[in-house]
């Protein structure tokens, strides 16, 4: 029998079909909790699993005596010791385009909140005597803006269709494709720091690299004032120079669902800063997209096993039994 091991709550109609799983011969081991400590003593006797943004380390890794694939339920994998997966010959896998429309709707949220000041506002109401604040909010209209979007993937392309809604002028950077071929579109590719210092807002859509692709240099290059998102991962935007750049204003305001370390610390740089929307990495997570997640994730890791998965979702390809 097949044995696959979930790590992390799923959406219930991912529970319903882990239910029907042990009639098509596959014994499934169920845990809910988002750590690597909840999982790890489990994976001994797992072909496969089923992993949320929990970490999966080298130790863990060593433990796996059967394992032959890692089915992320989602598309960043910065959590899993990729190199350790490799040398074991496992295969990683990614859901592929189920979460862009969720997560560039979440980008566009944040813009929309940053540019009206919806933070402040709220407060304007709930706090007693701070009515006075609606007419000091310096909201702004986004229509006619300019955006840039970093990391002109699925997510980002979902983004720029979404800001020609708002009549927004929108440019994209992504080294990738600048390299590789530009898409047909509207949006025309820019250079880094010319795109940094010709936007109004700027949304992040590329994965965590070695050290922050958006630190204090970069910053530096932007308008002051500039309305800043990043709904992609932590890490890509170096949390202490954007603290720093909102509480002076060269930040005018930001929307970060994604964080160094998650949680993030109660003192974390961006916890004090009240011109930040903050929200705890649920862009992918609305109830289409939990549910879409949940479905492919199980369904990657059984295809895989059945040699029937589509070879875009395995991100090593070239492990040995892949
Ligand atoms: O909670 C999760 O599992 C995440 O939302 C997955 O999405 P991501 O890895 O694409 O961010």
């Amino acid at each position: 029998m097949t044995h696959l091991l979930v790590a992390g709550k799923l959406h219930p109609s991912g529970e319903a079909l882990l239910r029907e799983l042990p009639a098509r011969g596959v014994s499934v081991d169920y845990v809910e909790e988002v750590s690597e400590a909840s999982y790890a003593p489990l994976i001994g006797r797992a072909d496969a699993l089923v992993i949320r943004t929990q970490p999966l380390s080298a130790a863990t890794i060593a433990r796996a005596g059967q394992l032959k694939v890692v089915s992320r339920h989602g598309v960043g994998y910065d959590a899993v010791d990729l190199p350790a997966l490799d040398a074991r010959g496992i295969a990683l896998t990614i859901v592929g385009d189920v979460n862009s429309v969720s997560v560039a709707e979440h980008a566009m949220m944040q813009l929309l909140a940053a540019a009206k000041r919806v933070l402040r506002a709220d407060r304007a109401v709930r706090d007693p005597g701070q009515w006075g604040w609606r007419n000091r909010l310096e909201q702004q209209e986004i229509s006619g803006k300019r955006l840039l979007i970093l990391g002109y993937g699925r997510t980002g392309r979902n983004l720029a269709r979404m800001a020609a809604g708002f009549d927004m002028q929108v440019r994209a950077y992504d080294p990738y494709l600048q390299q590789t071929g530009w898409p047909q579109g509207p949006v025309p590719p820019v250079a880094l720091a010319e795109g940094l210092a010709w936007a109004d807002c700027i949304s992040v859509h590329i994965p965590r690299g070695a050290r922050p692709a958006i630190g204090a240099a970069e910053i530096a290059l932007m308008k002051p004032g500039v309305i800043l998102a990043n709904t992609a991962r932590g890490g890509v935007v170096d949390e202490t120079a954007l603290a720093e750049a909102l509480r002076s204003g060269q930040v005018g305001a930001a929307g970060i669902d994604v964080f160094d370390d998650e949680p993030p610390a109660p003192d974390a740089p961006l916890a004090g800063c009240d011109n930040a929307l903050l929200s705890p990495h649920i862009a992918g997570l609305t109830e289409e997209c939990s549910e879409r997640m949940a479905l492919a994730s199980i369904r990657n890791a059984l295809d895989y096993l059945d040699g029937t998965i589509a070879p875009g979702l395995i991100v090593n390809r070239e492990a040995p039994n892949v």
